[in-house]
C-alpha cells in the first residue's frame, strides 16, 4: 500500500496553450476524441502484448488483450478501459501532464502557421489525449503498470490548469478513463452514438473492442487478407485508421511474397504531401509487424529515407517476434525486407506510369521530390528510379513532362548526350540564349525548373550509358543547324581581332572570347567553363554562404561565345575602332547582358551606372 498523499500539479505551459487551443479552436468535429482515446488504448495492449514476449512479472496476466467502453448516460459518462502497459506515477506525469514530445513547439507553430484549426495536424504532433478535453468537465484516468511490483495511481483533472495524482488501491492492470461530459455533450454518453463512431473508427482495431459488454469491431488485419476480399472503401478506411489521417489515399500497393522472404505488406501514397515545408523530415510512418505482432510503429532501417512519405504496414512472418527496435537496425533480414519492398514499390510506380499516365502524374507532382532525392542519394536503387524521373521540355507543352526514356526514344540517332537547361520557370528557358542552338538543330532539352533537379541529374550522370549534360557547358559538339543562318557573318580576320579586343577589354572577367556556332538570334552567349558547377549550383551555394559568415561573391568563370552574324557584334567590331571608348561601354554591357541570361550576375550596380553612361551618349546625339 502506498503511503502517497493526493499531489497537486500544474500542466507544463505548453500543455495549457494546445489544451487551449485543442478545447477552444482546433476541432469542430467533437467525436474524435473517441479515436484518439481508443487509439491509445490499443496502443497500450500493443505494447503490453510485446512485454509479454519478453518479461515474466505480469500483473493479471489472465486478463484479456481487450478493450472495454461503458456508457451511462444517466450519470452523463463515458468509460473507456484497456488491459494494456498501464502507466506508473512518473509515466503519468511525463505522458499526460507534460509534453514530452519536442512535437509540442512545433505543434503551436504550425498552428500559427496554418491560421488556425486544422485537423490533421493533432495527429502529427501528438496531442490526442488532451482532445478528451473538447467534452469532458472531467477526466479521472485511473492506471495500474503492468509489473505485478507497481502500484495503482489515478490522475484527475479537469483541463483548466490543474491536475492531481493520488494511489489509488485495487487497480486492475491498465487504464480505465472515466470522462464526466459537459452537460452539452451528454450526446457522448449514448450507447447508440458511441456505436457509430467505433463502427466508423474502430474496426481495424486488432483487439476486441466491447460495448456495454458487447462486441463492436471485427478483428481483421487487412495487409493479411487477399486483395480480392478487400474493398476499395476498406482499404480507404484503413488508410485513415492506420495513418490517422483525414484525407482520402492517392494510391496503394498490396503485396504479398512468400520467397525469399514471407512479406504482406500494404504500403499508401498519402493523399498530400506529409512533410510541410519548414517543419523538418518526418519519420518513416510504415509500421512494421510480425505476425500481427506491432514490433516497431516507426522502424528506421525498413526502409531507404527517400520512402519516408509512404504510410502502411509491413508484415514479416520471418522476423523474430522478440526482435529489438536496436537489433532491428543491424539485422539483415531487415535489410533484405527493405531491398525486396523498395524494388516493389519502384516496379510498382514504373508500371502505373506506364499504364495510367494520368496518375503517375498525380504522384508525381506530389512525391517527386521523394523521387529526386532518392536519385540523387540512394546510389541501390539510382537505376531503377532514373526512369521515373519527369521534366518538362523543348518538346513537351507548358505544364506537361516526359520521362528520360521517352527523351531517348525521340533521340536522332547522331545525338550521343542527354541536354539539360536549368532555369527558374519555363518562360525564362525558352526566352534566354542557351536554347536556340539546340533548337535550330532540333535537339530536345530538358528543362530543370525545381532548383534541385540539376544536382539529381549530375549525380545520375548517365542514362542509358548516354552522359546528361548541362546546356551551359562549353565545349558542347551539337553538330551542323537545319537553319540557314540569316545575314553575312564578319569575316575572319575581324572575328579574331574582334576576339582578342574582347579579352583585352574585359580583362579577368572572361576566361576566353570565341566565334560560337550556337548562336541565332542573340549577340553573344555566356558559357560555363566549369565543368564541376552549373550556374544553380552556384547560385546554391552562394545562398549557402550569403546566410554564414562571408558575403564575399564567388568568382565566376565563363566563356564568351558572340554570334558573328549579329548586327550588335558587326557594329561593334567596327566601333572598337572607331570609337573605343564607347565600344568599351557596349562589350561590357553585352557581357553583363549574357551573364544576365546565365542567372550568374551577382551585382548589378555597376551595370546601371554603366547604361546610364551610354543612355547619355545616345541621347547627346
Ligand atoms: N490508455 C493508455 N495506456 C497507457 N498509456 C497511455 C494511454 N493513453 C495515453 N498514454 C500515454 O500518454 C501518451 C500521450 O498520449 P497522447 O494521445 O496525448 O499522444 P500519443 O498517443 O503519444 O500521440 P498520438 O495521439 O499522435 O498517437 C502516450 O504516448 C502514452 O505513453
Amino acid at each position: 500500500m502506498s503511503t502517497q498523499a493526493p499531489e497537486k500539479h500544474s500542466f507544463q505551459a505548453e500543455v495549457k496553450q494546445v489544451l487551449d487551443i485543442v478545447v477552444n479552436s482546433l476541432y469542430t468535429d467533437k467525436e474524435i476524441f473517441v479515436r484518439e482515446l481508443v487509439s491509445n488504448a490499443s496502443d497500450a495492449l500493443e505494447k503490453l502484448r510485446h512485454t509479454q514476449l519478453t518479461e515474466k512479472d505480469i500483473k493479471d496476466d489472465n486478463l484479456e488483450l481487450e478493450i472495454n467502453i461503458t456508457t451511462d448516460d444517466a450519470a452523463g459518462t463515458l468509460t473507456i478501459q484497456d488491459f494494456g502497459i498501464g502507466m506508473t506515477r512518473d509515466e503519468l506525469i511525463g505522458n499526460i501532464g507534460t509534453i514530452a514530445h519536442s512535437g509540442s513547439k512545433a505543434f503551436l507553430e504550425a498552428i500559427k502557421e496554418s491560421g488556425g484549426a486544422n485537423e490533421n495536424l493533432i495527429g502529427q504532433f501528438g496531442v490526442g489525449f488532451y482532445s478528451v478535453f473538447m467534452v469532458a468537465e472531467k477526466v479521472d484516468v485511473f492506471t495500474h503498470t503492468w509489473h505485478t511490483g507497481g502500484e495503482g495511481f489515478l490522475w484527475s483533472s479537469d483541463g483548466s490548469g490543474e491536475y492531481i495524482i493520488e494511489p489509488s488501491a485495487g487497480q486492475r492492470r491498465g487504464t480505465k478513463i472515466v470522462i464526466k461530459l459537459k452537460e452539452e455533450h451528454k450526446e457522448f454518453s449514448q450507447e447508440a452514438r458511441i456505436k457509430g463512431i467505433l463502427e466508423r473508427y474502430s474496426s481495424f482495431i486488432e483487439f476486441p473492442v466491447n460495448l456495454n459488454g458487447e462486441k463492436v469491431n471485427t478483428t481483421q488485419a487487412v495487409w493479411l487478407k487477399s486483395k480480392s476480399d478487400v474493398t476499395e472503401e476498406e482499404y480507404k478506411e484503413f488508410y485513415k485508421f492506420q495513418a490517422k489521417a483525414s484525407d482520402e489515399p492517392m494510391d496503394w500497393m498490396h503485396f504479398a511474397a512468400d520467397a525469399p522472404l514471407s512479406i504482406n505488406a500494404l504500403l499508401y501514397f498519402p493523399g498530400h504531401n506529409p512533410e510541410m515545408p519548414g517543419f523538418g523530415r518526418i519519420d518513416c510512418g510504415v509500421a512494421l509487424h510480425c505476425r500481427k505482432v506491432l514490433i516497431d510503429p516507426e522502424p528506421k532501417k525498413l526502409f531507404p529515407e527517400w520512402m519516408r512519405f509512404l504510410k502502411g504496414v509491413v508484415d514479416s512472418a520471418d522476423l523474430p517476434l522478440n526482435i529489438s527496435r536496436e537489433s532491428m537496425q543491424d539485422s539483415a533480414l531487415i535489410a533484405k525486407l527493405s531491398q525486396v519492398l523498395t524494388k516493389r514499390l519502384i516496379k510498382h510506380l514504373a508500371d502505373m506510369a506506364k499504364k495510367d499516365e494520368e496518375k503517375y502524374n498525380q504522384i508525381w507532382k506530389t512525391f517527386g521530390n521523394y523521387l529526386k532525392e532518392g536519385v540523387a542519394a540512394d546510389f541501390t536503387h539510382r537505376e531503377g528510379l532514373a526512369p521515373l524521373l519527369r521534366f518538362e521540355s523543348s518538346m513537351t507543352e507548358a505544364g506537361k513532362t516526359t520521362g528520360l526514356q521517352a527523351y531517348v526514344d525521340r533521340m536522332k540517332e547522331d545525338q550521343k548526350e542527354i541536354y539539360f537547361i536549368t532555369g527558374p520557370n519555363r518562360q525564362t528557358i525558352e526566352s534566354g540564349p542557351y536554347l536556340e542552338g539546340f533548337k535550330s538543330r532540333g535537339i530536345e532539352v530538358l528543362f530543370c525548373i525545381d532548383p534541385i533537379d540539376d544536382f539529381v541529374l549530375g549525380n545520375l550522370s548517365q542514362f542509358q550509358e548516354k552522359q546528361l549534360v548541362s546546356a551551359e557547358q562549353d565545349d558542347l559538339e551539337l553538330g551542323e543547324s537545319n537553319e540557314v543562318p540569316e545575314g553575312e557573318a564578319l569575316d575572319d580576320a575581324s572575328t579574331e581581332g574582334l576576339c582578342t579586343w574582347l579579352k583585352e577589354t574585359l580583362g579577368e572577367r572572361v576566361k576566353e572570347v570565341s566565334a560560337g556556332k550556337r548562336l541565332v538570334d542573340s549577340p553573344v552567349l555566356a558559357l560555363n567553363a566549369d565543368k564541376m558547377m552549373t550556374a544553380n549550383m552556384r547560385r546554391m551555394m552562394a545562398a549557402m554562404q550569403s546566410s554564414g559568415e562571408s558575403n564575399e561573391p564567388m568568382p565566376i568563370a565563363v566563356n564568351l561565345q558572340i554570334n558573328t552574324r549579329h548586327p550588335l557584334i558587326k557594329n561593334l567590331a567596327a566601333m572598337k575602332d572607331s570609337n573605343a571608348e564607347t565600344a568599351k561601354l557596349v562589350a561590357e554591357q553585352v557581357l553583363d547582358n549574357s551573364l544576365i541570361a546565365a542567372g550568374l550576375l551577382d551585382d548589378p550596380r555597376q551595370m546601371v551606372n554603366r547604361l546610364n553612361d551610354l543612355l547619355e551618349k545616345v541621347t547627346k546625339a
